[in-house]
């Protein structure tokens, strides 16, 4: 019934554009689903299980990676609405997605769950909200759990933020329950797009991705004017231009053609083009002869905070690595990278990512989509460096440091840290940050039982294995979120690493020169561990310039393995070779000793 009125135009006044914010589980895809069904844009049969995330990846994680939106018709006392639903992608790396996604909105739901309270995320994204100007709707979901307890929430809302949740909604995304009341609540609250409808074309690009079909395509919010079938736009950044070849409302379903996407609308443009890069999220369209005078303002280009080594483990596999990250370079205009080559490695890829989870989801589809066999040195950040000459450099691998007698100063990023904990853990999180050069900014407590931390900490710190150590001191109570802060001096030195006498410089880190010693020992025991035995002694050492600063040995391992299996039985010596075949597929011989890809990641893992 309500289905056919999908598509249909309605004034202004009667479109409602919102997100939902919440911390990581707080239930944002089962309640934009509830939504959805709500709405009737899809049939029960065909609801499967959360719509709005479709790549593989994304269900198999439970993550949003790539934001979506879905445009629903909603009628109430009579008035035919549009409900925008502006999916935003859940994870710190995206950060600059999200508040993209939530400038093209008016409104957006904050939900938290009715048992956990607030969380490390959903102060991070309500401060981007309220940079936007939103109205927010408090929603305290889950209340069908025997644990919940709005009341609490509430004031931790009112406590932690300083917002006002006098006016909320109390939903079960699970069973339904107050979720037609919060369609209502939307509607009501929420305000409508402000926008001149006979300005020239003014719209914000907040999310593109390439269809294969299709080409490149850029998901719109319109805010002056209106973007139609066959206009000549110009994208403000590149001054590109490039005709509109068609257009689309977002549905969960299907997309729906349009002729037109009006002032207020979200919709979809399709150019043809070959790869999203001339799309890039922030970038604002407007008419190629009638411009609009202002771009959309925060137009940030995609910019790495982690860079990496990527390397395929056969040699020759070197032009299809790059035919790979080409390919997925198409869809994802964040991604950077460049050749390099290592001493060690061979050819591969200097690759720039968002972050850490960025370059996780990379690293799986190069692997699982193209079938490649990579190894990865350990994630390093960009550093600055100002040089004895005056000149400055940004290093993106810790080997291009310049000698120590050349260096004036090594800047590093810090970011802002958010950590909510309840509170027999502060002393343990305390630990923790003071171990890693967090410098505490605030520490409020938001009711008798938890706190809110707020620390400065270097990005590098963070990097290495932070996520874990923090849910490990906390036994996954606590919750965290970060934001780039700038760049600080640091007191850094790098530390290689010599393998049998050789300098291995995919190896090098940049450590803080009083933490040298206890990571370069720490990092020496662990590749003692991780390099299997050869047939001769390996020495294995930690060096700042020319001075040795910890050393360790593996020993020879002296014969053949298979000799332990005293010639006796044929199968158990076979077996033998195939898994020692096995464990040498992911090594990479560096002089005459196989190194495994772990010893490249070792350093994530180091203590102090
Ligand atoms: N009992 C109960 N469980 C819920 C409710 N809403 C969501 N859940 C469950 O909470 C878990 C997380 O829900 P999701 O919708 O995946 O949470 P999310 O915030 O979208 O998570 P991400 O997409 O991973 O950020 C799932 O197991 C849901 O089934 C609710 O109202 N009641």
């Amino acid at each position: 019934m309500k289905r056919k009125n999908v598509s249909k135009k309605v004034p202004q006044k009667n479109i409602r554009n919102f997100s939902i914010i919440a911390h990581i589980d707080h239930g944002k895809s089962t309640l934009a689903d509830r939504i959805i069904q709500e709405c009737g844009a899809v049939s029960d049969r065909q609801m499967s299980s959360q719509v709005m995330d479709t790549m593989d990846i994304e269900k198999e994680r439970g993550i949003t990676i790539k934001a979506q939106s879905v445009r629903l018709d909603y009628i109430k006392d009579g008035e035919h609405y549009i409900l925008n639903l502006i999916d935003t992608p859940g994870h710190v790396d995206f950060s600059y997605e999200v508040s993209r996604s939530l400038a093209s909105c008016e409104g957006a739901l904050l939900i938290v769950d009715a048992a956990q309270g607030v969380e490390a995320q959903t102060i991070a994204n309500v401060y981007i909200a309220i940079e936007n100007d939103l109205e927010l709707i408090p929603v305290v979901n889950k209340i069908d759990l025997p644990a919940a307890d709005p009341d609490r929430v509430l004031s931790e809302l009112e406590e932690a933020i300083g917002i006002d949740a006098t006016e909320h909604a109390l939903v079960s995304a699970k069973t339904g329950q107050g979720v037609k009341e919060l369609i209502d609540m939307i509607v009501e609250k929420i305000p409508a797009p402000e926008g001149d409808e006979s300005a020239p074309t003014k719209a914000l690009i907040y999310d593109s991705w390439f269809d294969n079909y299709l080409g490149a395509l850029a998901l719109v919010r319109v805010f002056e004017g209106k973007i139609e079938k066959g206009q000549k736009i110009k994208i403000m950044g590149t001054k590109e231009e490039h005709q509109v070849l068609d257009m689309m409302y977002p549905n969960p379903i299907k997309p729906i053609k349009t002729n037109e996407i009006a002032t207020g609308e979200v919709g979809i443009v399709v150019t043809g083009l070959k790869t999203v890069e001339a799309l890039q999220v922030g970038d604002t369209i407007t008419d190629a002869k009638e411009s609009t005078s202002e771009a959309i303002g925060g137009f940030e280009p995609a910019k790495p905070f982690v860079f990496a080594g990527i390397y395929p483990i056969e040699t020759d596999k070197f032009e299809d690595l790059r035919d790979a990250l080409n390919k997925l370079k198409l869809n994802d205009s964040s991604l950077s990278f460049e050749p390099e080559s290592s001493a060690a490695l061979g050819s591969g890829f200097r690759t720039g990512f968002l972050g850490m989870l960025h370059m996780e989801v990379v690293k799986e589809r190069l692997e699982r989509e193209f079938n490649l066999e990579l190894i990865a040195t350990a994630p390093t950040v960009v550093y600055k460096v100002k040089k004895t000459d005056g000149e400055e450099i940004e290093i993106q691998n810790p080997s291009e440091l310049p000698e120590p007698q050349k260096i004036d100063t090594i800047y590093e990023p810090y970011v802002k840290a958010t950590i909510l904990t309840p509170q027999e853990y502060v002393g343990n999180l305390i630990k923790l940050l003071n171990d890693r050069r967090g410098i505490q900014v605030k520490m409020d407590y938001l009711n008798e039982t938890r706190v809110l931390m707020e620390y400065d900490i270097p990005m590098n710190e963070i990097v290495m294995d932070f996520y874990d150590k923090l849910k490990s001191v906390t036994k996954g109570y606590a919750s965290f979120d970060y934001e780039p802060v700038g760049f600080r001096a640091g007191d850094l030195v790098k530390l290689d690493i010599r393998v049998a006498g050789e300098v291995v410089d995919s190896l090098s880190i940049i450590v803080p020169q009083d933490k040298a010693r206890t990571r370069g020992l720490a990092f020496v025991n662990q590749l003692k561990e991780l390099i299997p035995r050869q047939l001769f002694e390996v020495a294995i050492q930690a060096s700042i310039g020319n001075n040795i600063i910890a050393r360790s040995n593996v020993k020879s391992m002296g014969k053949n393995v298979t000799a332990k299996c005293y010639g006796g039985d044929i199968t158990r010596k076979r077996k033998l070779l195939e898994k020692q075949k096995a464990g040498k597929k992911r090594m990479k011989a560096i002089g005459k000793v196989q190194v495994p890809q772990e010893a490249f990641m070792a350093v994530l893992k180091l203590d102090s």
